[in-house]
């Protein structure tokens, strides 16, 4: 399969007949949980694979390059080193450090040598309520300061009103700033109203270019759910059954368990395949879930719950 999604000229025609059963896209989300019971080796794998997928993140008004560089500690081992060595795991790091671009330069230097990649939310993060000149710019400094990936936020006033070629446009031109670094278009699902503007919106961004698209900013008053997720895995799905290219998915904001983390990958599998479960094409948006799969993961190991000193936050 061709490695990046070039995008498609604006194609009205693929979703503006889609409309989204709400109650149906509930049950299914409801009864994915179940579907799969994850047992003892089978979750702690699943788990690990969690964590190599984790954009770890802190977008806070209260960042600093001392927290930067801690939160980039965690990322480098993510897991404690005996623990993961009495798995058979030599190496694990998260799957990037997501930041605020006046962080990228602290991040960047904390994660030398390292292959972890720093992110940088961008676009006037979260609202986008910016001129677009200044969005781009700000896409621009991300980069120069040496961000590798850009997490854009979309303008959701073109999706609630159905300019759809005005949203198209406008992530063009963000892809464009982007250049060769990966770029992530959070749609804000929680704000975006009904799931079928959450679809229509998963496949205009796809269509200008994104990599992946995500969730939430986890500054919504509703971050990712199941249902909002399942919409926008059918319609990376369908992307992919038209054009032949995998977009990558983010669900982010409010993942807080080691239980959100197997959920969301038991969606990705049942929807997308096994396949899709590696960093290039699953990440999971999170300030606050690795303590929880840490934990999880030092019971499996040890047989009983670590003391909490043990494991850094995270
Ligand atoms: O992109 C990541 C989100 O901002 C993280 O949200 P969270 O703090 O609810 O985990």
């Amino acid at each position: 399969m061709p490695t990046r999604n070039p995008g498609t000229d604006f194609r009205l025609d693929w979703f503006e007949g889609v409309t989204v059963n709400t109650p149906a896209a509930e049950r299914r989300a409801a009864s994915l949980p179940g579907r799969r019971s994850l047992k003892k080796e089978w979750q702690a794998a699943w788990l690990l694979n969690a964590v190599r997928c984790i954009d770890l993140t802190t977008l806070a008004g209260d960042d600093t390059p001392d927290r930067v560089a801690r939160l980039c500690a965690k990322a480098r081992q993510p897991v404690d080193a005996g623990d993961l060595a009495l798995m058979g795991v030599e190496q694990l790091t998260t799957g990037a450090v997501c930041v605020y671009p006046t962080m990228v330069a602290a991040a960047k230097r904390a994660l030398e040598g390292t292959g972890v990649p720093v992110a940088s939310v961008a676009t006037g993060f979260p609202a986008g309520l910016m001129p677009l000149d200044l969005r781009l710019a700000e896409i621009r400094y991300a980069l120069d300061q040496g961000a590798d990936e850009i997490d854009i936020v979309i303008s959701r006033a073109h999706a609630l009103r159905g300019e759809w070629a005005a949203l198209y446009d406008e992530i063009c031109a963000m892809r464009e700033a982007c250049g060769p670094a990966l770029m992530k278009a959070i749609l804000a699902t929680g704000e975006l109203k009904t799931l079928t503007n959450v679809a229509r919106a998963s496949h205009v961004a796809m269509q200008a270019g994104a990599d992946f698209i995500k969730t939430s900013t986890g500054k919504e008053p509703v971050n990712a759910t199941l249902p909002m997720s399942l919409v926008m895995l059918r319609a990376i799905r369908d992307y992919r059954d038209r054009t032949g290219f995998a977009v990558g998915f983010k669900p982010a904001g409010g993942l807080k368990t080691a239980k959100d983390a197997l959920n969301w990958q038991v969606l990705m599998a049942e929807e997308l395949g096994r396949d899709w479960l590696r960093p290039d094409l699953f990440r999971i948006g999170a300030s606050s879930l690795l303590g929880d799969i840490e934990r999880q993961i030092s019971h499996f190991v040890t047989g009983r719950y670590a003391s909490a000193h043990r494991l850094a936050a995270g």
